[in-house]
């Protein structure tokens, strides 16, 4: 096969959905066998219940045989990702290992790209990234994403290996500006979702947002990526996705902390390891982030919305 999906759920499935529909020779694999044979079965990933999943794509139960392949796309929840790559044996010599997760590993401080680079040092790392909900992928919705690659050579044969009919694929060489921009637009996600379960109003999201965006580009500038990297699809693209619209999980989860509400715990909200770790960084590097810190601190129960919103509008008055 020449492109493995690692991770069977809402955007490892979308994903191979969509390149299988184009006839691209693709296996889909997932860590609980009993999930997959029934997908297999049934056609169908009970995450995405409207898509059938395309004849031709192989459900693939042997991880080892799907790290057989030379393209390996990464679509597990961030903080699995290492563990995913230690069950691995194959050292993936020469294979490229894209990372479609977002967010920070907690345990190294670092992004998906170098997890791959430091546990598989024979692999050429990517990542896959930008706005786009599973749920559209499935549909066949189109949907515009970046692919970055330090390779140049290499990031356009992915970028053509990658793109179909309606997944209009970018190439960028900046791995760290890409993966930066699909971690922290989360967290400001997180964010807008707290203010508008609140009822604070759409103005207070839209200058959430912005200077959301501010730290992102801090963020992204002091770790050595191109802050322009994050006007692109896989930062301003997805930070205006996810922070206005309730496909995010992100998003809602914000909403329910805003109001009070019960969510459930189960769902993948990749904001609140991302928000703890850039509260590590903005300690460690000196950098000033008082949305993700504010974001962490509500997370970990430190302090009430009504307090975040206090501490964050009597904060000095700045230049822009
Ligand atoms: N759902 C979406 O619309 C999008 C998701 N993503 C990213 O894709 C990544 C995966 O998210 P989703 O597929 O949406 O989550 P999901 O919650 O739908 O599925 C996560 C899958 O990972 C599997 N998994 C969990 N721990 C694992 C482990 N240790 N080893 C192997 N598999 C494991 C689960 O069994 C599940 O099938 C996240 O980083 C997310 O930010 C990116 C773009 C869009
Ligand atoms: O990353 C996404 C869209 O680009 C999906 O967002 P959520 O993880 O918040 O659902």
């Amino acid at each position: 096969m020449t492109i493995s999906v690692l991770g069977a759920g809402a955007f490892g499935t979308a994903l191979a959905i969509a390149l299988a529909r184009e006839g691209r020779d693709v296996q889909l694999w997932g860590r609980n066998p009993d999930a997959l044979a029934e997908m297999a079965r049934t056609r169908v990933n009970p995450k995405l219940p409207d898509a059938t999943l395309p004849e031709g794509l192989l459900i693939q139960p042997d991880l080892e045989l799907a790290a057989q392949s030379p393209t390996l796309l990464v679509a597990v929840p961030m903080q699995t990702v290492s563990g995913l790559l230690d069950n691995i044996d194959a050292s993936l010599n020469g294979q490229r290992v894209v990372a479609c997760c977002k967010g920070i590993d907690l345990t190294t401080g670092t992004g998906p790209s170098q997890l791959i680079a430091r546990q598989k040092p024979d692999a050429v790392p990517a990542v896959l990234t930008g706005p786009s909900f599973a749920s559209d992928i499935a549909q066949g919705l189109p949907t515009a994403l970046t692919l970055a690659c330090a390779d140049e050579a290499l990031g356009e044969q992915l970028q053509n290996e990658l793109a179909c009919a309606v997944l209009r694929i970018y190439r960028s060489k900046d791995v760290i500006g890409a993966e930066l921009g699909g971690a922290l637009k989360n967290v400001v996600a997180v964010a807008c979702g707290i203010v508008i379960g609140a009822k604070l109003g759409v103005s207070a999201r839209a200058a959430l947002m912005t200077r959301g965006f501010a730290e992102m580009q801090r963020v992204a500038e002091r770790m050595g990526a191109n802050p322009t990297t994050l006007v692109g699809l896989s930062g301003l693209g997805d930070l205006a996705l996810t922070c206005c619209s309730d496909q995010s999980r992100n998003y809602r989860f914000g909403m329910a902390l805003g109001a009070g509400t019960e969510f459930d715990k189960t769902t993948t909200v990749e904001g609140v390891a991302t928000a703890k770790a850039m509260a590590d960084i903005a300690q460690k590097e000196g950098l000033d982030l008082p949305i993700c810190t504010t974001v962490n601190a509500i997370c970990e129960g430190h302090i009430t919305v009504p307090e975040a919103l206090n501490q964050l509008l009597s904060r000095p008055l700045k230049e822009e």
